[in-house]
């Protein structure tokens, strides 16, 4: 029996830990056993039952103290997932074999370990190894998202995750309890986008041709890999915590061996309707 994994990562700050506390209270509501593991030697603030904290392992503080390294707090963190890559026996011991286990591990917000540092690409071949069937859950603070320049970064970020992990990835847009009616009406053409006219709508504002070249080729290259699909993400709203976990599920296929699952809104109709009723639910209440 393979065992599931949520590789719970994006930005500093996205929401990441909240989520991790959120989706193991979610999972217990519907009586399914997870259980979190912390993987920021930084951390300092979560509120869920850890079965594994790196900081047994390492912690930043101490690598920061260390005379003979010197290294600031991103240099230390680097160090300490480096020191982790080299350690992975800790992570195997305190994981144990429990077969069907359900495991969210929650990631530093550097974004450089999911850009060019091999270390999270090192873990997640380690979990297949240990028969592991693992998700990417890219978490992005929709605060970020709202305007079409930082909402094209955003999603450059998460693809570039997405093609250095080789794993499924859901996207999701976090915090959505803070926006404004108004912004979650403007949010939601952000959440399945079409690339080209949202370029179009913004290209005026661009003066430069190179740069309006550019952003139509980075615009395309998203379109291409047709993966820029969000789903909101409001810690308060069950239901929509619930779609989340069945895309998860769904693309890791966890539970294939008692029914075959698909997620509420991958069927014949688009993921827009979804949307529609969430933003519906939220301008009604
Ligand atoms: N209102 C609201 N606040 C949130 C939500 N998610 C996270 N926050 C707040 O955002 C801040 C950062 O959340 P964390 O969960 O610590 O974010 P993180 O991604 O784990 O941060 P790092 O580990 O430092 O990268 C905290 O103050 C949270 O309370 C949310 O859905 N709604
Ligand atoms: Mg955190």
């Amino acid at each position: 029996m393979p065992r599931y994994a949520q590789l719970v990562i994006g930005p500093a700050g996205s929401g990441k830990s909240t989520y991790c506390s959120t989706m193991v209270q979610h999972l217990q509501t519907l009586n399914r056993s997870a259980q979190v593991v912390n993987l920021d030697p930084a951390a300092e603030h979560f509120d869920y039952p850890v079965m594994a904290d790196i900081r047994e392992l390492i912690q930043v503080d101490d690598v920061m103290e260390d005379a003979s390294l010197r290294f600031g707090p991103n240099g230390g963190l680097v160090f300490c997932m480096e020191y982790f890559a080299n350690n992975f026996d800790w992570l195997g011991e305190s994981l144990g074999h429990v077969e069907d286990d359900y495991i969210l591990f929650d990631c530093p917000g550097q974004i450089e370990l999911y850009t060019h540092l091999p270390v999270m690409k090192q873990l997640v071949e380690q979990l297949q190894q240990w028969e592991f069937r693992v998700c990417g859950v890219f978490l992005v603070d929709s605060q970020f998202m709202v305007e079409s320049f930082k909402f094209i970064s955003g999603v450059m970020v998460a693809l570039s995750a997405m093609v250095s992990l080789e794993i499924p990835q859901i996207n999701i847009m976090t915090k959505m309890d803070l926006l404004s009616p108004k912004a979650k009406k403007e949010i939601e053409k952000y959440l399945d986008p079409d690339m080209y006219s949202m370029m179009e709508d913004n290209s005026d504002n661009i003066r430069s041709k190179k740069f309006k070249n550019l952003t139509k080729a980075i615009c395309g290259l998203i379109d291409d890999y047709s993966m820029v699909r969000f789903l909101p993400f409001d810690r308060t709203d069950e239901e929509g915590i619930n779609i989340v976990l069945q895309n998860i599920d769904f693309s890791i296929q966890y539970g294939e061996d008692l029914e075959f699952k698909e997620p509420k809104e991958v069927d014949e109709e688009p993921a827009n309707l979804n949307y529609d009723a969430f933003f519906q639910d939220k301008v009604d209440s």
